[in-house]
């Protein structure tokens, strides 16, 4: 019988993708002995009403530099394909369907981990994948739900901080990795309007 394949999931907007995400993909993908760790860019946050984000177009090329040296990363563009909000409900009942032959390990930090509750049939996804939980500080809240914390370093980066230091005018070097940076320059992306 063929060996079952080992797939991690790290879903996000990646407004921008930064090294905490980066850190993780690779440390879960080590430590889990997954096959891979596909870095998944949402179309529209499910969660949220209204939130700051930009063309999907650029935050996939950022992707694409930044996960261009690791091969044991890679990207997975079925939620910007398909449109509209992108709940992981849908995302994992298509992929287990398409992938029969796979086991799928959904990534997400604590802050989510706290928000599970009102994900989108979240009783019936917690069968289609396993939840892997990073902490993204030193407290963590319990919860109900089966997830599977792993022990990696704490970076406490967010893409909401990498975007305020842009607007400032400050480069973030160190971050994000130096080829995304480049492309935020040269798109001009994340600037301060000005009136
Ligand atoms: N520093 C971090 N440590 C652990 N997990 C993280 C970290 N940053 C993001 N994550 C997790 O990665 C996934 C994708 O995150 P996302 O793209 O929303 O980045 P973010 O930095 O939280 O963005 P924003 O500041 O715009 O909300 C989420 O599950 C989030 O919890
Ligand atoms: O399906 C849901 O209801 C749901 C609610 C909140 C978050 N998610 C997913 O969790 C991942 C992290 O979310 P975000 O927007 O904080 O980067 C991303 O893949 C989202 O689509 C999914």
């Amino acid at each position: 019988m063929e060996k079952r394949k080992k797939v991690g999931l790290l879903g996000g907007n990646f407004n921008p993708i930064h090294h905490a995400h980066l850190m993780i993909a690779d440390q879960v993908a080590q430590r889990l002995n997954l096959d891979t760790v596909l870095l998944m860019p949402e179309n529209i946050p499910p969660h949220v009403d209204v939130k700051e984000t930009i063309e999907a177009v650029h935050r996939v090329k950022m992707l694409e530099l930044a996960i261009k040296d690791n091969p044991r990363l890679g990207l997975e563009l079925c939620e910007i394909e398909r449109g509209g909000k992108s709940y992981t409900y849908d995302t994992l009942s298509a992929l287990t369907k398409l992938h029969p032959e796979c086991d799928f390990y959904f990534i997400i930090g604590s802050d989510m981990v706290d928000y599970l509750p009102k994900w989108y049939k979240i009783d019936e996804l917690i069968h289609l994948v396993t939840f892997v939980a990073i902490k993204r500080s030193e407290t963590i809240n319990p919860t109900s739900y089966p997830v599977k914390w792993i022990d990696v370093p704490i970076l406490p980066i967010s893409s909401t901080q990498i975007r305020e230091l842009f607007a400032a005018d400050i480069t973030p070097t160190y971050l994000l990795p130096k080829a995304v940076i480049d492309y935020i320059k040269i798109q001009k992306l994340y600037q301060k309007e000005h009136d």
